[in-house]
């Protein structure tokens, strides 16, 4: 089987004062996480999509869903965690509830507002991910990556062509990820922004699929100006 699951159990805070978390506003004409559900309700490939959400937002997000796109018997909407691979993991475990996991499962995880990925993307991030159970979107540095641990003086200035920066899709053989999740200690759970790193830290080969620059993460206002104009300017294209 393939999953994906779709992580919009965030609050925004980045966002500002805004009165919803930020997966829900308006992208254009439709609600930021709409758009990327309807990206991935394209492929076949997919047994289930997993939304997950915070706990006060799963009656919301039905809805929204039921009036954007319709009832789908595909999309399941899952509460998801205190932080971003807890979430990831709270989808697994529905998973595992209700249909168990099996040496032949796989998930493709999303970030909910990153509205623009592509059907390019998807596609590799699925033949990925069947060979080497682990995947990252990533797109070259663009800039030279400044490494600091104290937030005043430079401690590293790697190769830029060494650099990349990570996107999702995030890609796991979901026995492989869960397995090296569980053998994690609190410590290492609380440092880490991304998944890929789970099964990193446990010498897992991670294959690198080529994101896109519009393949941005709504984070800020700024985020929001920048996506509206990606659509306006007809940016986001395969
Ligand atoms: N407990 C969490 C935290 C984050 N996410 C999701 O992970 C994605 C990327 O995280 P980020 O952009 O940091 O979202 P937030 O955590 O909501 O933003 P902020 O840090 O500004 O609060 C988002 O789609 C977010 O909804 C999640 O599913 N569960
Ligand atoms: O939850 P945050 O927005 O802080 O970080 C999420 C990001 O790390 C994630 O979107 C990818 O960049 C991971 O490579």
């Amino acid at each position: 089987m393939i999953y994906a699951e779709i992580l919009a159990g965030g609050i925004g805070k980045r966002m500002g004062n805004v009165n919803m978390p930020k997966q829900y506003l308006l992208l254009n004409d439709k609600p930021i996480i709409i758009h990327t559900i309807e990206k991935f309700l394209l492929f076949p490939d997919f047994n289930k999509i997993l939304v997950v959400v915070p706990k006060d937002w799963i009656t919301y997000t039905k809805d929204i869903i039921n009036k954007h796109i319709g009832a789908s018997e595909k999309i399941v909407v899952v509460e998801g965690g205190s932080d971003r691979n807890e979430s990831i993991m709270n989808g697994i475990k529905y998973i595992e509830q209700t249909f168990g996991v099996f040496e032949d499962d796989y998930i493709v995880t999303h970030d909910s507002v990153r509205p623009f990925l592509t059907h390019r993307i998807i596609k590799e991030n699925i033949e990925a991910v069947q060979q080497y159970k682990a995947v990252d979107t990533v797109i070259e540095a663009i800039d030279t990556i400044i490494e600091s641990e104290n937030g005043e003086l430079i401690s590293n200035i790697p190769r830029r062509d060494y650099m990349y920066q990570g996107q999702t899709p995030q890609s796991f053989h979901i026995n492989t990820l869960v397995k090296h999740y569980r053998s994690l200690s609190e410590e290492e759970k609380t440092v880490l922004t991304d998944a890929c790193k789970i099964t990193l830290l446990l010498g897992e080969d991670v294959k690198i699929v080529k994101g896109e620059l519009f393949n941005i993460k709504i984070t800020t206002p700024y985020d929001l100006k920048v996506a509206n104009a990606i659509i306006r300017e007809s940016i986001a294209n395969d």
